[in-house]
């Protein structure tokens, strides 16, 4: 489904991403977990198609993103850490907007919509313009943005920064819906272990561009020995690979 093969990206002479490759299987969760400035984020936008690779290749339901970017792209949610909204939009109208881009017929947009709204409770202000939200509604609506279509494959950079302990958990959620109920292949980035432990079916450490380990959580447990929880393998890989 996505399909990420030796993908390498240079940042004028400095190394970005050096070599990464992994696969995400329709229904599965891949948490993506690493230190700051890891590649997390260039392993993301590379995917989404917003940054070009150096070299190396990634397939969207087996649609090169560099080669054939517009029939990738109908198969993908991508929500970014940090995302563009129109603040002179109402959060209404972006949304209705962003599932007329990806064809869903009028009575499937509203009803994904009325779903959407209420989720994330709200409903009493999707008639306010974005730019009045607080910080945590643009991420609700960026998050609605990127689910609003049914994708194939969603890319999610830190889909819970910003949202508050019930919003967080109704986020998990969703996004565990989709995979479970709607067979999509997701590949997410967060710095909260607990987040990753809780809903990811795999998680791959990336350090210094990189995929240090992969593997269930039962498996990074066996493979870094006397750790028992996320915090300690995260620790003793990453740091492993500090001191090399
Ligand atoms: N636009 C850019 N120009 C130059 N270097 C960049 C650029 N974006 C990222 N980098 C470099 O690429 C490397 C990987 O950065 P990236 O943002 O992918 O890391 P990350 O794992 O997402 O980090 P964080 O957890 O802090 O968000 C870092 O060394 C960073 O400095």
């Amino acid at each position: 489904m996505l399909k990420v093969e030796n993908l390498v990206k240079y940042y004028g002479n400095n190394e970005g991403v050096g070599g990464i490759s992994f696969e995400v299987k329709p229904g599965e969760i891949l948490g993506f977990l690493g230190p700051n400035g890891a590649g997390k984020t260039t392993t993301i936008k590379i995917c989404s198609g917003l940054l070009l690779p150096s070299s190396g290749k990634v397939t969207l339901c087996n649609y090169d993103i560099v080669k054939n970017p517009v029939e990738a792209k109908k198969n993908l949610g991508y929500v970014a850490d940090e995302p563009f909204l129109y603040d002179k939009l109402t959060g209404w109208q972006f949304l209705n907007f962003i599932g007329d881009i990806y064809g869903l017929k009028e009575s499937e947009r509203l009803e994904q919509l009325d779903y959407l709204f209420n989720i994330f409770e709200l409903e009493k202000k999707k008639d306010d313009l974005i730019g009045t939200y607080s910080k945590g509604m643009k991420r609700k609506i960026a998050l609605m943005a990127g689910v609003v279509h049914n994708p194939k494959i969603l890319l999610l950079d830190e889909p819970t920064l910003g949202l508050d302990a019930l919003s967080s958990k109704k986020a998990k959620d969703l996004i565990k819906d989709l995979a479970y109920k709607k067979n999509t292949a997701v590949l997410l980035t967060t710095h909260v272990l607990e987040m990753a432990e809780s809903i990811c079916d795999r998680i791959a450490l990336i350090s210094k561009g990189r995929i240090v380990a992969e593997g269930t959580l039962a498996e990074l447990k066996e493979k870094s020995k006397m750790a028992t929880n996320l915090e300690e393998i995260f620790v003793k890989l990453t740091k492993e690979e500090f001191s090399k």
